[in-house]
């Protein structure tokens, strides 16, 4: 019977899962329930043999809230699981308090809870995700990994911000930094691929989802990222702004009366590649600019132009860069979007390889000329098996 560890990646209105085999690490199962407390929820569940699909599941399904999501996971799982070891939990918000994956207690969570107050949109979901598995699979270990841990090497010249040190000392206002799990594991994963140990590699990474957000790492440690105190902060995103002049919030309440609560959601959700042309995805982008859409093609343009100048920026900090890494839904898939953001930085040594990147596939692909000083790399991101291995490293759990 083998041992396995699940993973869950609870959002406000999505479940996602995968179970590993361990210590083998191989994908048995995954799945995501969508929509929940939303018109039409849907849950698909795919279960693996080696690298194979055994079985494929999809369907509508009534989940009003988590806990039915829950239930409709674990009826999924309990064909596949044979003997669950622990469970790991990704948590967006850390603080200054996890600088690394933890075994929940009550006195975790209760931490957890207390940082809801600077991830109002991310841990309050996680942290029901971890009650009802608390509840689901009682006795088992659980832990938390938190988005923010990576980030936590950020020196205080890269984390403050200019404005009343008051605020850092009593409403802990700093740069925090996201995507850590996935800016780590894609810098592992490219010191393996370069075939050089990662203390002595400077890298840039991008990840590029429905978030996005770039991160400087030396010698494997995060010395600055993009996004800051929330995951508002930086790169355009599918709906967030990114990167704004701070005095434009308040500009927009003067002039339309717009309150707080209606600003933020417009800043999260009704704004970068969306406000721009209606669209998040970036698969549509790519097909309104193939089919001579004017606004896409801006939408595509200013979002490209974002990160060549964190590309900039970062070589700036780094002072010498060995590669720059691709990754998430955006980053792996969106060739165009690679070419435009790495357009006219030959003579920072990135010169990128048009046909290597047309046909980027699988887990790693470089892109750039192979004399080129840059390293540039697509990479597939896996922030699930990356817990995985900080649960097992944890609790030596096999
Ligand atoms: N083939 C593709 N071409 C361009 N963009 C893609 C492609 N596949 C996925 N994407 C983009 O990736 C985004 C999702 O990225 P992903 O990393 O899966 O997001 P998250 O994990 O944050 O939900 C989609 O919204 C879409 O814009
Ligand atoms: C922290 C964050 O922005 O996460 P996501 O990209 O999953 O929304
Ligand atoms: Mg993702």
């Amino acid at each position: 019977m083998s041992a396995a560890i699940l993973v869950l990646n609870c959002g406000s209105s999505s479940l996602k899962y995968r179970l590993f085999e361990t210590p083998s690490e191989a994908l048995l199962a995954e799945g995501i329930i969508e929509r929940i407390g939303e018109p039409a929820p849907h849950h698909r569940h795919l279960r693996y043999r080696g690298a194979e699909v055994m079985s494929r599941m999809e369907r509508d399904v009534v989940a009003p809230t988590h806990r039915e999501a829950f239930a409709h996971m674990r009826a999924a799982l309990d064909g596949a699981v044979h003997d669950l070891v622990a469970i790991g939990h990704r948590v967006v918000h850390g603080g200054e308090r996890f600088h690394q994956a933890v075994r929940i207690d009550t006195k975790v969570e209760r931490d957890i809870e207390a940082l809801a107050v600077l991830a109002p949109l991310h841990n309050p979901a996680n942290l029901l995700g971890i009650r009802l598995a608390a509840e689901s699979w009682p006795g088992l270990p659980q832990v938390a990994a938190f988005d923010t841990a990576f980030h936590h090497s950020l020196p205080p010249l890269a984390h403050r911000y200019a404005v009343p040190e008051a605020w850092y000392h009593l409403y802990q206002v700093r740069r925090y930094g996201f995507h850590g799990l996935s800016h780590e594991y894609v810098a592992q994963r490219a010191a393996a691929h370069l075939d050089r140990p990662l203390a002595a590699l400077n890298l840039i990474t991008l990840h590029l989802g429905n978030g996005a957000s770039a991160c400087a790492i030396r010698g494997g440690r995060s010395v600055d990222t993009s996004m800051g105190f929330t995951p508002l902060e930086g790169l355009v995103m599918g709906t967030r702004s990114g990167d704004l002049d701070p005095a434009l919030p308040l500009h927009m309440e003067r002039v339309t009366g717009m309150g707080w609560h209606a600003l933020d959601h417009v800043l999260n959700h009704e704004c970068g590649l969306k406000g721009m042309t209606g669209l998040n995805d970036m698969r549509e982008i790519l097909a309104r600019v193939a089919a001579g859409d004017e606004a896409a093609r801006l939408a595509l343009e200013v979002y490209a132009y974002r990160v060549r100048k964190y590309i900039g920026a970062y070589f700036a900090v780094l002072g010498r860069v060995d590669a720059v890494v691709f990754t998430a839904g955006v980053g792996e898939n969106a060739a165009p979007v690679r070419a435009a953001a790495c357009a006219g930085l030959q003579g920072l040594g990135i010169v990128l390889d048009e046909a290597a990147n047309a046909r980027a596939t699988g887990e790693v692909a470089a892109i750039g000329r192979p004399d080129a000083p840059v390293a540039l790399l697509v990479i597939r991101t896996n922030e699930e098996l990356h817990i995985a291995r900080q649960v097992r490293a944890l609790l030596g759990a096999d």
